[in-house]
C-alpha cells in the first residue's frame, strides 16, 4: 500500500481522511517527526494547505514521499464569510474547538438571529517531488447559535447540512462521509494520487 503522510496535527482530519483514503498508509506526519510550528499566514484555504504540504515535505527530508494537508474552514453569511480561514483561531490564539465554536455561536446571535447560511470549505494540496497540485471540496447549509450532539468535530454540533434538519453533531457520520467538504475534495484528490 503507498504511503500517505498527512501535513496535519488536527485529530479530527486525520480520523476523517484515513476512512475517506482507504487505498493508503494515512500517516500523520507527526508519526514519522517531531510537530513542529507551521505558520499559516497566506489569503486563501490553497495557498495555506500548500504551506503546510510544501513545509512537511521539505522536513521529511524524503525525495520520495507524497505529502498532503488540508485547510479548511467554515464561512458563515450574516458574518460575511467569517471565520473563514481564520476558523482555527476565531476564538484567539490558544483557542480550542470549544472556545471557537462559543465565539461563533455567540457573534451569530449578536445578530438578533438564531440561524444563517453557512458553508464549509476544504482545500487539499499534494506535495510531490514532481507536482503541487490543489483541489477544493464545500459543503452548504446552516449555522445555528445552539450545539446539539457530540458526532464530528471543531463547529459541526452548530452546522446542520442542506436538506436535513440535525447537526452533523447529531447525524450518523455516514451523512458527513457522503456530503462534506473533506470528502468532495479527497475524491478529486484521489484522482491525482492516482496519476502519480
Ligand atoms: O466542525 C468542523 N468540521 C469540519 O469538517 C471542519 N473542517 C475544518 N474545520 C474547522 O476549521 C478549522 C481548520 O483550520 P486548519 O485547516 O488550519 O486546521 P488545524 O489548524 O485544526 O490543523 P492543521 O491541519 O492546520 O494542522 C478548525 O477550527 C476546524 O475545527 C471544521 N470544523
Ligand atoms: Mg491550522
Amino acid at each position: 500500500m503507498k504511503k500517505l503522510v498527512l501535513a496535519t496535527s488536527n485529530k479530527g482530519k486525520v480520523r476523517e481522511i484515513k476512512v475517506l483514503c482507504k487505498e493508503y498508509e494515512v500517516v500523520p506526519y507527526t508519526d514519522i517527526i517531531d510537530a513542529f510550528e507551521i505558520i499559516e499566514d497566506a489569503d486563501t484555504f490553497k495557498e495555506n494547505a500548500l504551506i503546510k504540504a510544501r513545509a512537511v515535505y521539505k522536513a521529511l527530508g524524503e525525495e520520495d514521499a507524497v505529502v498532503m494537508a488540508d485547510d479548511s474552514g467554515i464561512s458563515v453569511d450574516i458574518l460575511d464569510g467569517a471565520p473563514g480561514i481564520y476558523s482555527a483561531r476565531y476564538g484567539g490564539e490558544d483557542a480550542d474547538d470549544k472556545d471557537n465554536l462559543k465565539k461563533l455561536m455567540q457573534d451569530i446571535k449578536a445578530k438578533g438571529i438564531t440561524s444563517s447560511p453557512a458553508h464549509y470549505t476544504a482545500a487539499i494540496a499534494i506535495v510531490t517531488k514532481d507536482i503541487e497540485k490543489t483541489v477544493h471540496g464545500w459543503m452548504h447549509g446552516t449555522a445555528l447559535t445552539e450545539a446539539k450532539g457530540e458526532g464530528g468535530f471543531g463547529y459541526d454540533p452548530m452546522f446542520v447540512p442542506l436538506g436535513y434538519d440535525k447537526t452533523l453533531g447529531e447525524l450518523d457520520e455516514k451523512v458527513k462521509k457522503e456530503l462534506s467538504h473533506r470528502s468532495k475534495a479527497l475524491n478529486l484528490a484521489g484522482k491525482i494520487l492516482k496519476s502519480l
